[in-house]
């Protein structure tokens, strides 16, 4: 596994690059070594965005990517969704080598993604939004119904499977778009700041449920978000990006208990990451 600084030595300079190993491992659901990306920019220039990034994502590990806004860390994700290939180093998935290309050995059904806008389908239900990614596959009509039920029990719809969207509210349509990332039962859910749009008691909900769930099907998570909070409440570890060119700043393991929101060491957590943001640069944005 990724050496990863501890909780004292948090506010030290990112883990040396250099001391991670090279070999692919299929203990690792992810794995980034030495990722680089460039954009291009409309005037010609380029606009780095990711440095040299290196950090593992252990199986079953709920891992959370913490950075400013611009630092790259959506980039960093549609790259592990095999949607956009690293310009240097490499992108390993299930051990699998991934460059964005349809030809790579990844089994891309074992993924699940979940943005930050729900992206339902207005004219769908509920069911019909979680059973899409099932529709076009092998298994028949009956069986992604069932399946979808399934998804939509687990995360406590099972009532409003006839419901549209327009018909749910923020927190719920927020559950259905989960639901849909689960339907396929991914080994790795790449979440992209889910929950940011969700007031302050739906989002602690909605907390309490990806942890529920993770204990019962123990998938891998990556959990892209901006706040610090979020990050310790959910995380076993964080990987905290510096602002843009996005490089691993800070990578720390968080050993403590659930449910973590008030308690005194996640807030003392929550208050060293802080004050490691604030001494990293004013440029931290949200
Ligand atoms: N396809 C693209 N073409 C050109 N520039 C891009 C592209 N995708 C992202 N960028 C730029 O790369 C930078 C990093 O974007 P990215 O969305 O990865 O950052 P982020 O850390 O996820 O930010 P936020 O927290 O605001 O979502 C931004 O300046 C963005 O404008």
């Amino acid at each position: 596994m990724t050496p990863v600084t501890t909780m004292d030595a948090m506010t030290s300079t990112a883990t040396s690059p250099a001391t991670l190993a090279t070999t692919p491992d299929r203990r690792q659901a992810l794995a980034f070594r030495h990722v680089s990306k460039q954009f291009g920019r409309a005037d010609g220039a380029s606009l780095e965005v990711l440095r040299d990034i290196s950090f593992d994502v252990p199986a079953g590990s709920v891992v959370s990517i913490l950075g400013p806004s611009g630092s790259g860390k959506s980039t960093l994700l549609n790259m592990a969704a095999g949607l956009l290939a690293p310009d240097q180093g490499r992108v390993l998935v299930l051990g699998h080598e991934t460059t964005g290309k349809t030809t790579d050995a990844v089994d891309w059904s074992r993924l699940g993604y979940m943005f930050q806008d729900d992206r339902l389908l207005p004219w769908r239900s509920a069911l019909a939004n979680v059973g899409l990614a099932l529709e076009s596959g092998p298994i028949g009509r009956r069986a992604w119904r069932e399946r979808a039920q399934a998804q939509l029990a687990l995360v406590g719809l099972g009532d409003f499977a006839s419901a549209y969207p327009h018909q749910l509210s923020g927190g719920m349509r927020s559950r259905v778009a989960l639901a849909r990332s689960l339907v396929t039962e991914p080994d790795i859910l790449l979440m992209d700041e889910p929950f940011s749009r969700l007031d302050a008691q739906t989002r602690t909900t909605m907390h309490t449920e990806l942890l529920r769930i993770h204990r019962e099907r123990n998938m891998s998570i990556v959990f892209v978000t901006h706040d610090v909070e979020e990050a310790v409440i959910l995380a076993d570890h964080i990987v905290m990006f510096s602002p843009r060119p996005g490089r691993v700043h800070t990578e720390l393991a968080v050993d403590l208990p659930h449910p973590r929101l008030g308690t005194p060491e996640a807030q003392a957590l929550v208050a060293e990451l802080r004050a490691a943001i604030a001494g990293m640069s004013a440029d931290w944005v949200i």
